[in-house]
């Protein structure tokens, strides 16, 4: 999926004027306020009504809310309807839904159960089960691990991994964290104030990142996991 233009503006601001293309997964990584989110809004016609968009598109994929993207959010504990039983909350049959349990690693059991009474994890396993139950092409990705401990954090990701393989969607992956995007992504593009400050493959960036701002985003993410270890 390319998008050849993607730009965003409010009251005469451009807040995001970028161009990238998913192949496979893209990891679209930069720091608080520099354009992830309203990207992803933007993929998913969820701007608010004051933001201008004008987006190039050439792709099979169809955007827009009813479109063949799903979105996968932040945090997972406020994500689904806590008054409702797990169950309720799918819109396919439930064959698909044990299928999906099943490539999940979830016990059917939980499907009687109501939200707060699953863990982060499991929450946002069935979040992303909710996700790609409709069979999206492409799967759009907020940060979805940064509400979850380090060890769920990595079985998500490799969750996420083995899903892609089985399901065959494209993953768009909006994140802070370099560490999260280089173990999910092929792809990667540095995304700073709403322009691209450069992009690649995950390898050629990681050890040879040719802008300044690339390098301290790679310096901060993996000093910080230094030290966290
Ligand atoms: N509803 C809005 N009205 C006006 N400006 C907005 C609105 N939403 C976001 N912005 C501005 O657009 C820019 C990009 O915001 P965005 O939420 O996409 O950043 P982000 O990279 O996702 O940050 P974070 O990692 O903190 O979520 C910021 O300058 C923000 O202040």
């Amino acid at each position: 999926m390319k998008i050849n233009q993607l730009e965003i503006k409010h009251k005469g601001d451009t807040l995001v004027d970028i161009a990238f293309e998913v192949k496979s997964s893209l990891a679209l990584v930069g720091q608080s306020g520099s354009g992830k989110s309203l990207t992803l809004k933007s993929l998913l016609d969820m701007l608010p009504e004051s933001m201008e968009l004008n987006i190039k598109v050439d792709s099979a994929i169809k955007l827009g809310r009813n479109g063949d993207v799903s979105l996968v959010v932040q945090n997972p504990f406020t994500a689904l309807s806590p008054l409702t039983k797990i169950k309720k909350q799918f819109f396919v049959s439930r064959e698909r839904i044990e299928q999906l349990f099943e490539e999940l690693g979830l016990e059917l059991a939980l499907l009687d159960r109501y939200p707060p009474e699953l863990s982060g994890g499991q929450l946002q396993r069935v979040v992303i089960a909710i996700a790609i139950s409709q069979k999206p092409k492409l799967l759009l990705l907020d940060e979805p691990t940064t509400a979850l401990d380090p060890q769920t954090r990595i079985n998500i990701i490799e969750l996420l991994k083995e899903l892609q393989k089985k399901e065959g969607f494209k993953m768009l992956f909006v994140t802070h964290d370099i560490a999260s995007a280089e173990s999910l992504c092929e792809d990667i593009c540095v995304i700073k104030l709403g322009k691209l400050v450069e992009c690649g493959t995950m390898a050629s960036i990681i050890n040879d990142p040719q802008n300044e701002y690339t390098k301290t985003l790679i310096e901060a993410n993996f000093a910080n996991r230094k030290y966290r270890e």
